[in-house]
Formats: C-alpha cells, sequence, structure tokens
C-alpha cells in the first residue's frame, strides 16, 4: 500500500536528546506527564528538537450506497449539504478551526453529487460515492489505490505547506458501517461490539443495521488484507485518510486522528504500515459503540473523552491545543540553568 511513501525510523539519538531537554525544565521530572510524552512524540515523529505544532485538517467527504439498506438515520443528501455548510465556515470543524487556528482542506473523496469549486475544495475525480457493498464490492481495486493515493497527496501537500500536524477528520453519510465492517475485516473484532448509533439511530434502527452489516460481511467472510476491506466495504473517504495517514508519516509530520471512522481508517493504515505508528496521536474517545475496541486494539490512550460523536474532525482540533502547549513547553520553557533554579537534591 502505498510504496513509494517511505516513512522514516525514528531517531533514537534525538530521543535522549529531547528526553534530555524535557527534564531540563524548570518542573519536576515527568510532572507535566502526558504533555512531556506528547512533546517527545511530536519531536520524534517530525525529525526535530523543536517540533511545530501548526495544524491542517483534511475533511475527507464521501457517499455510501449502502444507505440504500437503511443504515443510517439521514439521507445520503446530507454528506454534500454539510460539505457547503463547511464551505460557508459554519460547522463545527469550522468554529473549532477557527478558535485553535487549523486550517481545513475539503476533500471531495466521492461525494454523490459534486460541490461548487471553492479555493479550499480539492477533488479525488474518482467515483461519485461507494457501491452498495451488500450487492458488491464497494470500490475497485484501482479506486482504493487513486483514494489512498489521493489522500497520500494531499497530506504531502499540507506538510509542505507547512503543516506540522496533520489532522484527519471525514463526513460521508453511512461511514460508521463502513468504519465497523473495515474494523471486523481488517482486526478481527466483533461486528455487535462495533455496530452503534452512528449520527443518530434508534435501537431498532441500530438492530436494522446490524443484520445488514451481518449479511455485508458473510460476501465477504473472515479476516482480509487492508486493501481487499477498502474494496470490498469501502469507503472512498476512509481510504483517503489511511493514504493520508501514510503520506503525512512519509513527510515526517504528526498525524492526529478524529474518532470513530478516522480510527477505522488508521487501523487500516497501520495494519498495512505498522512504522506509521510513532507518529499517530488519538484525539479523543468517541461514544460510537466500538470506538473503544478499536483503541484497544491499537493500544492507544486518546487525549480527550468528551463523549463526542460527530466527527469532522471536531475532536481532533479540540485535542490541537494540548499538543500546541506540549511543542510550547519545548520552544519556551526556561531550563534549571536558564532560570537560575536549584536542581533536585538526592
Ligand atoms: O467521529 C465519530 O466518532 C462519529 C460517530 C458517529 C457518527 N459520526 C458522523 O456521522 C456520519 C456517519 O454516521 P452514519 O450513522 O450515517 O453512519 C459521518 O458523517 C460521521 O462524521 C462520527
Ligand atoms: C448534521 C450532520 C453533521 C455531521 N457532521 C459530521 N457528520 C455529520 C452527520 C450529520 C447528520
Amino acid at each position: 500500500m502505498l510504496e513509494e511513501f517511505t516513512i522514516p525510523a525514528v531517531s533514537e539519538a534525538l530521543r535522549a536528546r529531547v528526553l534530555a531537554a524535557i527534564d531540563a525544565k524548570t518542573k519536576p521530572p515527568g510532572s507535566l506527564g502526558r504533555i512531556e510524552t506528547l512533546a517527545l512524540q511530536l519531536a520524534l515523529a517530525q525529525g526535530r528538537a523543536a517540533p511545530d505544532a501548526s495544524a491542517a485538517l483534511l475533511l475527507c467527504a464521501a457517499d455510501h450506497g449502502l444507505v440504500a439498506e437503511g443504515v443510517s438515520a439521514w439521507p445520503s443528501e446530507v454528506t454534500l449539504q454539510m460539505v457547503l455548510n463547511f464551505m460557508a465556515g459554519g460547522a463545527a470543524a469550522n468554529v473549532f478551526a477557527r478558535s485553535v487556528g487549523a486550517s481545513i482542506r475539503i476533500l471531495d473523496c466521492g461525494i454523490a453529487s459534486a460541490p461548487p469549486d471553492h479555493p479550499a475544495l480539492s477533488r479525488a475525480g474518482i467515483r461519485a460515492g461507494a457501491r452498495n457493498a451488500l450487492r458488491q464490492d464497494a470500490l475497485t481495486a484501482d479506486e482504493v489505490a487513486a483514494a489512498l493515493d489521493f489522500g497520500a497527496r494531499a497530506a504531502v501537500a499540507e506538510v509542505e505547506k507547512g503543516a506540522g500536524i496533520v489532522a484527519l477528520g471525514e463526513m460521508g453519510i453511512g461511514n460508521t458501517s463502513s468504519g465497523a465492517l473495515l474494523a471486523h475485516a481488517v482486526a478481527g473484532l466483533p461486528l455487535d461490539g462495533l455496530t452503534g448509533a452512528g449520527a443518530g439511530l434508534d435501537e431498532a434502527g441500530v438492530a436494522r443495521k446490524l443484520k445488514v452489516l451481518r449479511a455485508v460481511a458473510a460476501r465477504r467472510p473472515g479476516r482480509l488484507s487492508p486493501f481487499d476491506a477498502l474494496r470490498a466495504f469501502g469507503g472512498l473517504e476512509i481510504a483517503a485518510m489511511a493514504g493520508a495517514l501514510i503520506g503525512a508519516s512519509s513527510a515526517r509530520a504528526a498525524v492526529l486522528v478524529d474518532g470513530y471512522i478516522a480510527t477505522a481508517a488508521a487501523l487500516v493504515a497501520l495494519e498495512a504500515r505498522p512504522e506509521a505508528a510513532a507518529h499517530v496521536i488519538f484525539a479523543h474517545r468517541s461514544a460510537e459503540a466500538g470506538h473503544d475496541l478499536m483503541l484497544d486494539r491499537l493500544g492507544a490512550a486518546p487525549l480527550l473523552d468528551l463523549g463526542l460523536r460527530l466527527g469532522e474532525g471536531s475532536g481532533a482540533l479540540l485535542a490541537l491545543p494540548l499538543l500546541k502547549a506540549a511543542a510550547a513547553m519545548l520552544a519556551e520553557m526556561a531550563t534549571f540553568e536558564s532560570a537560575g533554579i536549584s536542581g533536585k537534591e538526592g
């Protein structure tokens, strides 16, 4: 998967240097807890002792033919309508991005009806939505490869424009179904534990969704490779996020993963490219059932637990100030020596 995007190995010399720099700051060793490990992770991911916390959110949007089977409380048109909202600056993602100083690039990875041109929009031009995965594979091999490549190149472009952190968020009615199916097929997690309300199904709706997902999974039973799972279950935005994770890692950025669907993309990408793990930070624990199963499988300790289940990168943007604080700690905090403070006794 994306072999041309090679991910540099973490420098052990840099690790020692950054750990020493953190311990030289005016605080008892370890007293900034997770902020210290975040600072180290940012530095190692970026390959520099003074990491950059400027962030770009890739907002990956696409549609899903499986919505025809009643797996979402919302119609597919809402994907495009929300993308128009992103363009107008009115969505939660826009509000939070403005409040934390992150940029947003909207990626039309395969929306059923194309949005109008906009300076913040890039188009994949692959296909207008994934096929109905109950009837046939959601994507062809060429479509998966193109979506991975589109995401990887979009991420590299953001790093080249100056982002040290690439945040991954999405918009796609029906995409919790793809997320559940991918986590089931790639990681062997149980489908019933992975199936939740998504954007607002009631109890009967969740039961219907689980029935559909079981039937979809039965069409492609057993464990699948990350690539084959994306073919079978889609979606284009999830493949693009998986590609973006690999692309951003290859370009020496940290990757900030949003909620349930972005984590499914990370599960797929890290199964294919485990060497990217050093770059990946999980922003929050979503309220969507099954997110904790994915996070546990990844050995991830998300930064926030706020009961969020929106998507669109909202949780990643809310976690960003913690990363900014970690980078600022490394860059700006005085050392015992510079501040003339006595060292610890004993
Ligand atoms: O990020 C999450 O944890 C999350 C959890 C549930 C739903 N969503 C959002 O809701 C949409 C998918 O929900 P659904 O029910 O249509 O599959 C999609 O646009 C996601 O951004 C997002
Ligand atoms: C309104 C709405 C906004 C969203 N943002 C991300 N997923 C979403 C799903 C819905 C339904």
